[in-house]
């Protein structure tokens, strides 16, 4: 079926095209983020996060990463500032990451990749009436990408981390309320922006990137965990292990990347 992709030799990004020629598009993400050519934009505010009545709902497989869903029904969590016109909601948070030693980030910086990538999703609400609706508008999603590097173990990754054997399997979902993931946020919300597209297919060209500069610490030990997850079904008798989930950085096609201040 044509919306079979998936991260391998016969099903990953360097075919995504044939399904999603937009995949060759003028606006793909990730990209490679030079800092000395994003220059400072001083009418770049910060970006505001209200994420304190957020209401986390599930954390689900989805055969092609974690992902922990959230009431988007009202304007509980949003973002909003920076780049942004209005208010954007929460939708859901997953990652991307790589294999045992190797890095899984999809956005790079002056060539180097990050262990991993947290990518909060958020719907413009504002001018649209649902979250696929958004996902085809060129000012519809803005996601917040934040890197991961290891270290130290993140006090409250453990609670995503600790979660995760209840969803190893594709399609498994299990409750996952009242996470708030203000607690994985760096402490400087620095960020660079430009205008890209969703990383995975369909690819839209729809996404307000906000990628933060600084990047958050996990332990080898909690990043091995996401690598027990698995890509296949509980049904299918080849175990393939959930790793190497991210997109290589995309042309930048004359893009401006600004940074905040
Ligand atoms: N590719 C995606 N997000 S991402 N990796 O571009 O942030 N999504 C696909 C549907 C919902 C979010
Ligand atoms: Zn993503």
């Amino acid at each position: 079926k044509g919306n079979q992709w998936g991260y391998g030799k016969e099903d990953g990004p360097s075919i995504w095209h044939k399904n999603f020629p937009v995949a060759e598009g003028d606006r793909q993400s990730p990209i490679d983020i030079i800092p000395k050519e994003a220059p400072r934009d001083p009418n770049l505010g910060p970006i505001v996060l209200n994420y304190d009545q957020c209401t986390s709902l599930n954390i689900t497989n989805n055969g092609h990463s974690v992902v922990v869903e959230f009431d988007d029904t009202d304007d509980r969590s949003v973002i909003q500032g920076g780049p942004l016109g209005n208010p954007y909601r929460l939708k859901q948070f997953h990652f991307h990451w790589g294999g045992k030693g190797c890095h899984g980030s999809e956005h790079t910086v002056e060539g180097m990749s990050y262990a991993s990538e947290l990518h909060l999703v958020h719907w413009n609400a504002v001018k649209y009436k649902s979250f696929g609706q958004a996902a085809e508008a060129p000012d519809g999603l803005a996601v917040l990408g934040i890197f991961l590097d290891t270290g130290d173990d993140h006090r409250w990754l453990h609670m995503i981390t600790d979660a995760l054997y209840m969803v190893k399997f594709k399609a498994s979902v299990t409750d996952f309320k009242g996470f708030n993931p203000k607690c994985l946020l760096p402490s400087s919300l620095h960020y660079w922006t430009y205008l890209g597209s969703l990383t995975t297919p369909p690819l839209h060209e729809s996404v307000i990137w906000i990628v933060l500069k600084e990047p958050i610490i996990v332990s080898e030990k909690q990043l091995g965990k996401f690598r027990t997850l698995l890509f296949s079904g509980e049904e299918e008798d080849q175990r393939m292990r959930m790793e190497n989930n991210f997109r290589p950085p995309q042309p930048l096609k004359g893009r401006e990347v600004r940074s905040s201040n």
